[in-house]
């Protein structure tokens, strides 16, 4: 199979447990949730999105003929070093493209390979870190995974219910949007009220990285 990719860099993980590690990210072109277009916004079941995910054109990215090959562009963006080598498989939504191949390609380069995903497809099996991040108005299959990170505020999302999904670690992350340092407040306060949560941050963007 080929891959559509947006982009490919390597960057810190900015989000989540995980923040602060090394990592090369793979954002894949197109989502199931947003067509990407702005004139779509406002009608699409995932509305707040931050990411530029449409088409194969941003830096290091491209159509990938096989695993192999992105594979291999993903070892060139980490450099020579073998240990704790580390990729992210983002989008847009990586599930709609992740496969068996390129799982397998990935780790025989000696990746250990993390997922963020809307959980609206089943995660493949053999990834090494699952996020899935749950939309409002989306039937979320994915209800397993070390963590799962919930944007907020999102009106209509249940994260009581949420609790009980089977995941390591559950985080709040604000939205990103207008609303700005309101959406920070209400998750310092949600967070005061319900400890099983703890607080996500985009630190990338506050530093200036990708
Ligand atoms: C761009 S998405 C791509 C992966 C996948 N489609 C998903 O939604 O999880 C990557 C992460 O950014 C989060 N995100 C997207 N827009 C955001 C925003 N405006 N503010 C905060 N987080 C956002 C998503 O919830 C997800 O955790
Ligand atoms: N540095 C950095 N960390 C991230 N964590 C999740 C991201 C994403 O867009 O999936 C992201 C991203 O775009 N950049
Ligand atoms: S599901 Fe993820 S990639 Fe798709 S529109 Fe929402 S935040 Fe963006
Ligand atoms: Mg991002």
């Amino acid at each position: 199979m080929s891959y559509a990719v947006k982009e490919m860099f390597l960057t810190l993980q900015g989000e989540g447990m995980r923040a602060g590690r090394r990592a090369v990210f793979v954002r894949f072109a197109g989502c199931n949730l947003w067509s990407g277009r702005e004139q779509d916004r406002a009608h699409a079941i995932c509305r707040f999105c931050d990411t530029d995910f449409v088409g194969t054109d941003g830096a290091g990215g491209g159509k990938f003929a096989d695993a192999e090959a992105l594979a291999r562009a993903a070892e060139g963006h980490w450099g020579e070093e073998r240990g704790l080598r580390y990729v992210v498989l983002t989008g847009g939504e990586p599930m709609l493209q992740v496969d068996d191949a390129l799982v397998d390609a990935l780790h025989a380069r000696g990746f250990e390979i993390a997922i963020e995903t809307n959980g609206t497809l089943p995660a493949h099996p053999g990834i090494d870190w699952i996020c899935v991040s749950p939309k409002a108005a989306s039937d979320v299959v994915q209800r397993s995974g070390n963590e799962l990170k919930l944007v907020w505020p999102q009106p209509g999302s249940d994260s009581t219910a949420m609790e009980s999904w089977a995941f390591d670690h559950h985080l709040i992350q604000p939205m990103d949007d207008a609303r700005g340092e309101e959406n920070v407040r209400a998750c310092i306060d949600f967070v005061m009220a319900h400890p099983q949560w703890r607080l996500s941050l985009q630190n990338h963007k506050a530093l200036g990285l990708r």
